[in-house]
Protein backbone atom coordinates (compact mmCIF):
# COMPACT_ATOMS: atom_id res chain seq x y z
CA UNK A 1 0.00 0.00 0.00
CA UNK A 2 1.54 3.30 -1.08
CA UNK A 3 -0.19 6.59 0.79
CA UNK A 4 -0.12 9.81 -0.81
CA UNK A 5 -1.27 13.38 0.99
CA UNK A 6 -3.28 15.66 -1.13
CA UNK A 7 -1.24 18.25 -3.28
CA UNK A 8 -1.66 20.98 -5.38
CA UNK A 9 -3.13 19.20 -8.00
CA UNK A 10 -2.75 18.88 -12.23
CA UNK A 11 -6.42 19.34 -12.24
CA UNK A 12 -6.01 22.02 -15.08
CA UNK A 13 -3.95 19.32 -17.14
CA UNK A 14 -7.02 16.96 -16.61
CA UNK A 15 -8.87 15.95 -20.28
CA UNK A 16 -13.16 16.11 -20.35
CA UNK A 17 -14.10 14.07 -17.33
CA UNK A 18 -17.85 12.90 -17.74
CA UNK A 19 -19.87 11.79 -14.42
CA UNK A 20 -22.45 8.76 -15.11
CA UNK A 21 -24.65 10.01 -11.71
CA UNK A 22 -24.89 13.53 -10.34
CA UNK A 23 -25.83 13.06 -6.79
CA UNK A 24 -23.70 13.26 -3.51
CA UNK A 25 -20.33 11.56 -4.44
CA UNK A 26 -20.32 12.92 -7.70
CA UNK A 27 -21.13 16.04 -6.63
CA UNK A 28 -18.00 16.07 -3.64
CA UNK A 29 -15.66 15.44 -6.86
CA UNK A 30 -17.00 18.08 -9.07
CA UNK A 31 -16.41 20.56 -6.15
CA UNK A 32 -13.25 19.35 -5.73
CA UNK A 33 -12.24 19.59 -9.35
CA UNK A 34 -13.32 23.02 -9.60
CA UNK A 35 -11.69 24.65 -6.25
CA UNK A 36 -8.62 23.24 -8.10
CA UNK A 37 -9.21 24.99 -11.74
CA UNK A 38 -10.33 22.75 -13.64
CA UNK A 39 -12.84 24.61 -15.72
CA UNK A 40 -16.81 23.26 -15.48
CA UNK A 41 -17.20 23.42 -19.43
CA UNK A 42 -14.62 20.25 -18.96
CA UNK A 43 -16.97 18.54 -17.30
CA UNK A 44 -20.01 16.76 -18.80
CA UNK A 45 -23.06 14.72 -15.97
CA UNK A 46 -25.59 12.26 -16.84
CA UNK A 47 -27.72 12.81 -14.57
CA UNK A 48 -31.80 11.65 -15.02
CA UNK A 49 -33.19 13.63 -11.83
CA UNK A 50 -34.07 16.67 -12.56
CA UNK A 51 -33.63 18.21 -9.05
CA UNK A 52 -29.66 16.99 -9.15
CA UNK A 53 -29.48 18.69 -12.46
CA UNK A 54 -30.61 21.72 -11.18
CA UNK A 55 -28.62 21.38 -8.26
CA UNK A 56 -25.69 21.17 -10.68
CA UNK A 57 -26.49 24.31 -12.56
CA UNK A 58 -26.75 26.15 -9.34
CA UNK A 59 -23.96 25.24 -7.71
CA UNK A 60 -20.93 24.63 -10.88
CA UNK A 61 -22.76 26.01 -13.60
CA UNK A 62 -22.88 22.44 -15.31
CA UNK A 63 -25.66 21.66 -17.64
CA UNK A 64 -26.14 17.77 -17.16
CA UNK A 65 -28.05 16.12 -19.48
CA UNK A 66 -30.74 13.72 -18.65
CA UNK A 67 -29.46 10.63 -20.46
CA UNK A 68 -26.17 9.23 -22.02
CA UNK A 69 -25.58 10.69 -25.55
CA UNK A 70 -22.91 11.94 -28.12
CA UNK A 71 -21.72 14.81 -25.27
CA UNK A 72 -20.02 11.80 -23.65
CA UNK A 73 -17.78 10.91 -26.38
CA UNK A 74 -15.55 13.82 -25.78
CA UNK A 75 -14.70 12.33 -22.53
CA UNK A 76 -11.44 11.36 -21.20
CA UNK A 77 -12.14 9.97 -18.28
CA UNK A 78 -15.60 8.74 -17.18
CA UNK A 79 -16.70 8.56 -13.18
CA UNK A 80 -19.31 6.04 -12.59
CA UNK A 81 -20.57 7.47 -9.37
CA UNK A 82 -24.19 6.08 -9.21
CA UNK A 83 -25.45 3.15 -7.38
CA UNK A 84 -23.94 -0.71 -7.25
CA UNK A 85 -27.77 -1.25 -7.99
CA UNK A 86 -27.97 0.76 -11.05
CA UNK A 87 -24.24 0.65 -12.75
CA UNK A 88 -25.22 -2.43 -15.11
CA UNK A 89 -27.95 -0.36 -16.29
CA UNK A 90 -26.28 2.72 -16.56
CA UNK A 91 -23.40 0.58 -18.47
CA UNK A 92 -25.38 -0.56 -21.37
CA UNK A 93 -27.25 2.81 -21.51
CA UNK A 94 -23.40 4.42 -22.34
CA UNK A 95 -21.65 1.82 -23.01
CA UNK A 96 -20.93 2.99 -26.84
CA UNK A 97 -20.21 6.59 -26.30
CA UNK A 98 -17.64 6.07 -23.63
CA UNK A 99 -15.92 2.74 -24.64
CA UNK A 100 -12.39 4.66 -25.56
CA UNK A 101 -11.86 6.32 -22.36
CA UNK A 102 -10.69 5.41 -19.14
CA UNK A 103 -13.20 4.09 -16.76
CA UNK A 104 -12.88 5.06 -12.91
CA UNK A 105 -15.65 3.73 -10.54
CA UNK A 106 -16.73 4.64 -6.66
CA UNK A 107 -19.48 2.33 -6.83
CA UNK A 108 -19.61 0.15 -3.34
CA UNK A 109 -18.49 -3.67 -4.16
CA UNK A 110 -18.78 -3.55 -7.98
CA UNK A 111 -15.58 -5.70 -9.00
CA UNK A 112 -13.42 -4.31 -12.01
CA UNK A 113 -13.67 -7.47 -14.11
CA UNK A 114 -18.18 -6.81 -13.91
CA UNK A 115 -17.01 -3.22 -15.15
CA UNK A 116 -14.29 -4.51 -17.54
CA UNK A 117 -16.91 -6.92 -18.82
CA UNK A 118 -20.22 -4.39 -19.32
CA UNK A 119 -18.15 -1.69 -21.09
CA UNK A 120 -15.77 -4.27 -22.98
CA UNK A 121 -12.94 -2.15 -21.75
CA UNK A 122 -9.81 -3.25 -19.65
CA UNK A 123 -8.95 0.43 -18.39
CA UNK A 124 -11.01 0.29 -15.27
CA UNK A 125 -9.91 2.29 -12.16
CA UNK A 126 -11.69 1.78 -8.57
CA UNK A 127 -11.68 4.00 -6.27
CA UNK A 128 -13.32 4.17 -2.69
CA UNK A 129 -13.82 8.12 -1.62
CA UNK A 130 -15.60 9.34 1.59
CA UNK A 131 -18.22 12.41 1.95
CA UNK A 132 -15.49 14.74 3.88
CA UNK A 133 -14.04 15.29 0.05
CA UNK A 134 -17.13 18.21 0.43
CA UNK A 135 -14.75 19.91 2.40
CA UNK A 136 -11.27 18.70 0.73
CA UNK A 137 -11.12 16.30 3.45
CA UNK A 138 -11.49 12.81 1.68
CA UNK A 139 -9.59 10.15 1.89
CA UNK A 140 -9.81 7.52 -0.94
CA UNK A 141 -8.04 3.86 -2.07
CA UNK A 142 -7.45 3.48 -5.49
CA UNK A 143 -7.28 0.41 -7.12
CA UNK A 144 -6.33 -0.49 -10.93
CA UNK A 145 -6.48 -3.07 -14.01
CA UNK A 146 -2.88 -3.91 -14.92
CA UNK A 147 -4.04 -2.41 -18.24
CA UNK A 148 -4.07 0.80 -16.65
CA UNK A 149 -1.01 2.91 -17.62
CA UNK A 150 1.68 5.18 -15.45
CA UNK A 151 0.28 8.19 -16.89
CA UNK A 152 -3.58 7.37 -16.30
CA UNK A 153 -3.05 6.42 -13.16
CA UNK A 154 -1.41 10.22 -12.54
CA UNK A 155 -4.98 11.63 -14.11
CA UNK A 156 -6.31 9.71 -11.34
CA UNK A 157 -4.77 10.66 -8.59
CA UNK A 158 -5.19 13.64 -10.49
CA UNK A 159 -8.81 13.54 -9.27
CA UNK A 160 -9.06 12.60 -6.26
CA UNK A 161 -6.23 14.87 -4.96
CA UNK A 162 -8.86 16.99 -5.23
CA UNK A 163 -10.76 15.41 -2.41
CA UNK A 164 -8.35 15.25 -0.25
CA UNK A 165 -5.76 12.16 0.42
CA UNK A 166 -5.88 9.19 -1.41
CA UNK A 167 -3.60 5.84 -1.40
CA UNK A 168 -3.12 2.94 -3.51
CA UNK A 169 -3.85 -0.82 -2.67
CA UNK A 170 -2.63 -4.00 -4.39
CA UNK A 171 -5.35 -6.00 -4.29
CA UNK A 172 -8.84 -5.33 -5.15
CA UNK A 173 -10.74 -7.15 -2.80
CA UNK A 174 -9.10 -4.59 -0.09
CA UNK A 175 -11.54 -1.64 -1.51
CA UNK A 176 -14.44 -3.84 0.48
CA UNK A 177 -12.30 -3.18 3.88
CA UNK A 178 -11.44 0.09 2.80
CA UNK A 179 -15.31 0.47 2.18
CA UNK A 180 -16.53 -0.48 5.06
CA UNK A 181 -13.42 1.21 7.21
CA UNK A 182 -13.02 4.70 5.39
CA UNK A 183 -16.18 5.14 2.79
CA UNK A 184 -18.56 4.47 5.80
CA UNK A 185 -16.36 5.70 8.31
CA UNK A 186 -17.80 9.02 8.90
CA UNK A 187 -21.26 8.04 9.25
CA UNK A 188 -19.57 6.13 12.27
CA UNK A 189 -17.91 8.99 13.53
CA UNK A 190 -21.61 11.11 13.18
CA UNK A 191 -23.34 8.26 15.39
CA UNK A 192 -20.80 8.85 17.41
CA UNK A 193 -21.39 12.34 17.97
CA UNK A 194 -25.00 12.04 17.85
CA UNK A 195 -24.79 10.09 21.46
CA UNK A 196 -21.92 12.10 22.62
CA UNK A 197 -24.34 15.19 22.01
CA UNK A 198 -27.21 13.55 23.35
CA UNK A 199 -25.57 12.86 26.36
CA UNK A 200 -24.69 16.34 27.04
CA UNK A 201 -27.68 17.48 26.53
CA UNK A 202 -29.08 14.66 29.17
CA UNK A 203 -26.69 16.47 31.53
CA UNK A 204 -28.15 20.02 31.29
CA UNK A 205 -25.15 21.54 28.46
CA UNK A 206 -28.01 23.37 26.04
CA UNK A 207 -27.58 20.97 22.57
CA UNK A 208 -25.32 23.76 20.54
CA UNK A 209 -23.15 23.76 23.38
CA UNK A 210 -23.04 19.76 23.44
CA UNK A 211 -22.89 20.01 19.76
CA UNK A 212 -19.87 22.29 19.64
CA UNK A 213 -17.85 20.45 22.07
CA UNK A 214 -18.58 17.00 20.69
CA UNK A 215 -17.75 18.19 17.25
CA UNK A 216 -14.49 20.09 18.61
CA UNK A 217 -13.34 16.94 20.65
CA UNK A 218 -13.69 14.72 17.42
CA UNK A 219 -11.65 16.94 15.17
CA UNK A 220 -9.09 17.77 18.11
CA UNK A 221 -8.17 14.30 18.97
CA UNK A 222 -8.03 13.19 15.24
CA UNK A 223 -5.71 15.93 14.42
CA UNK A 224 -3.64 14.81 17.63
CA UNK A 225 -3.19 11.23 16.28
CA UNK A 226 -2.35 12.77 12.77
CA UNK A 227 0.42 14.70 14.57
CA UNK A 228 1.74 12.32 17.00
CA UNK A 229 4.13 9.44 16.79
CA UNK A 230 2.51 8.17 19.57
CA UNK A 231 -0.15 5.03 18.67
CA UNK A 232 -3.91 5.87 19.86
CA UNK A 233 -3.87 3.29 22.52
CA UNK A 234 -1.16 5.67 24.39
CA UNK A 235 -3.21 8.53 23.75
CA UNK A 236 -5.77 7.21 25.43
CA UNK A 237 -3.96 6.44 28.54
CA UNK A 238 -2.86 9.93 28.68
CA UNK A 239 -5.90 11.11 29.22
CA UNK A 240 -7.18 8.34 31.36
CA UNK A 241 -6.41 9.35 34.96
CA UNK A 242 -6.13 6.71 37.42
CA UNK A 243 -9.13 6.12 39.28
CA UNK A 244 -10.44 8.96 36.90
CA UNK A 245 -13.42 10.04 34.82
CA UNK A 246 -12.41 8.76 31.76
CA UNK A 247 -11.73 5.20 33.71
CA UNK A 248 -15.33 5.11 34.26
CA UNK A 249 -16.31 5.91 30.83
CA UNK A 250 -14.07 3.21 29.15
CA UNK A 251 -15.00 0.81 31.79
CA UNK A 252 -18.40 1.24 31.14
CA UNK A 253 -18.21 1.00 27.25
CA UNK A 254 -16.33 -2.17 27.75
CA UNK A 255 -18.51 -3.80 30.22
CA UNK A 256 -21.54 -3.38 27.28
CA UNK A 257 -18.67 -4.68 24.60
CA UNK A 258 -18.52 -1.47 22.84
CA UNK A 259 -14.87 -1.85 21.19
CA UNK A 260 -15.77 -5.53 20.19
CA UNK A 261 -19.21 -4.64 18.61
CA UNK A 262 -18.06 -1.24 16.72
CA UNK A 263 -15.34 -4.33 14.83
CA UNK A 264 -18.12 -6.63 14.14
CA UNK A 265 -20.31 -3.38 12.66
CA UNK A 266 -16.92 -2.66 10.39
CA UNK A 267 -16.70 -6.46 9.69
CA UNK A 268 -20.71 -6.26 8.76
CA UNK A 269 -20.24 -3.64 6.24
CA UNK A 270 -17.07 -5.68 4.60
CA UNK A 271 -19.28 -8.05 3.98
CA UNK A 272 -22.17 -6.48 2.32
CA UNK A 273 -19.96 -4.67 0.14
CA UNK A 274 -18.55 -8.16 -1.19
CA UNK A 275 -22.50 -9.25 -1.26
CA UNK A 276 -22.85 -5.74 -3.30
CA UNK A 277 -19.77 -7.22 -6.04
CA UNK A 278 -22.00 -10.53 -6.29
CA UNK A 279 -25.28 -9.41 -6.14
CA UNK A 280 -25.31 -6.49 -8.55
CA UNK A 281 -22.02 -7.70 -10.29
CA UNK A 282 -23.47 -10.62 -12.36
N1 LIG B 1 -22.31 8.50 -0.32
C1 LIG B 1 -21.13 8.06 0.13
O1 LIG B 1 -20.70 8.34 1.26
C2 LIG B 1 -20.28 7.21 -0.76
C3 LIG B 1 -20.77 6.63 -1.89
N2 LIG B 1 -19.99 5.85 -2.67
C4 LIG B 1 -20.53 5.22 -3.86
O2 LIG B 1 -20.85 6.25 -4.75
C5 LIG B 1 -21.91 5.82 -5.58
C6 LIG B 1 -22.94 6.93 -5.65
O3 LIG B 1 -23.40 7.19 -4.34
P1 LIG B 1 -24.10 8.56 -3.99
O4 LIG B 1 -23.48 9.65 -4.74
O5 LIG B 1 -24.17 8.60 -2.52
O6 LIG B 1 -25.55 8.25 -4.61
P2 LIG B 1 -26.66 9.28 -5.12
O7 LIG B 1 -27.95 8.55 -5.10
O8 LIG B 1 -26.54 10.57 -4.39
O9 LIG B 1 -26.23 9.54 -6.63
C7 LIG B 1 -26.42 8.64 -7.67
C8 LIG B 1 -27.16 9.35 -8.77
O10 LIG B 1 -27.12 8.57 -9.96
C9 LIG B 1 -28.36 8.75 -10.61
N3 LIG B 1 -28.63 7.70 -11.60
C10 LIG B 1 -29.43 6.61 -11.51
N4 LIG B 1 -29.41 5.91 -12.68
C11 LIG B 1 -28.60 6.58 -13.51
C12 LIG B 1 -28.20 6.35 -14.87
N5 LIG B 1 -28.62 5.30 -15.56
N6 LIG B 1 -27.36 7.24 -15.43
C13 LIG B 1 -26.92 8.29 -14.73
N7 LIG B 1 -27.28 8.56 -13.45
C14 LIG B 1 -28.11 7.70 -12.84
C15 LIG B 1 -29.34 8.74 -9.48
O11 LIG B 1 -30.57 9.28 -9.88
P3 LIG B 1 -31.93 8.70 -9.21
O12 LIG B 1 -31.86 9.09 -7.77
O13 LIG B 1 -32.98 9.38 -9.98
O14 LIG B 1 -31.88 7.21 -9.39
C16 LIG B 1 -28.63 9.58 -8.44
O15 LIG B 1 -28.96 10.96 -8.55
C17 LIG B 1 -22.46 4.53 -5.00
O16 LIG B 1 -22.09 3.47 -5.84
C18 LIG B 1 -21.80 4.42 -3.65
O17 LIG B 1 -21.48 3.08 -3.35
C19 LIG B 1 -18.67 5.68 -2.40
C20 LIG B 1 -18.11 6.25 -1.31
C21 LIG B 1 -18.88 7.02 -0.36
O1 LIG C 1 -23.35 3.02 2.21
C1 LIG C 1 -22.84 2.77 1.12
O2 LIG C 1 -23.10 1.71 0.53
C2 LIG C 1 -21.89 3.76 0.50
C3 LIG C 1 -20.54 3.15 0.28
C4 LIG C 1 -19.65 3.80 1.30
C5 LIG C 1 -20.46 4.88 1.85
N1 LIG C 1 -21.66 4.88 1.36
Amino acid sequence: MSQHTASASSAQALPVIAFIGGGNMASAIIGGLIRQGHPAGQIEVVEPWSQARAALHERYGIAAQPEAGSALQRAGIVVWAIKPQTFKDAAAQAKAHVRAALQLSVAAGIRSDSIARWLDCERVVRTMPNTPALVGKGISALYARAAVGAAERQSVEAIMACTGEFLWVEREPLLDAVTALSGSGPAYVFYFLEAMTRAGSAMGLSQPQAHQLAVATFAGAAELARRSDEPPALLRQRVTSKGGTTHAALQSMDGAGIGASFEAAIRAAEQRAHALGDEFGG
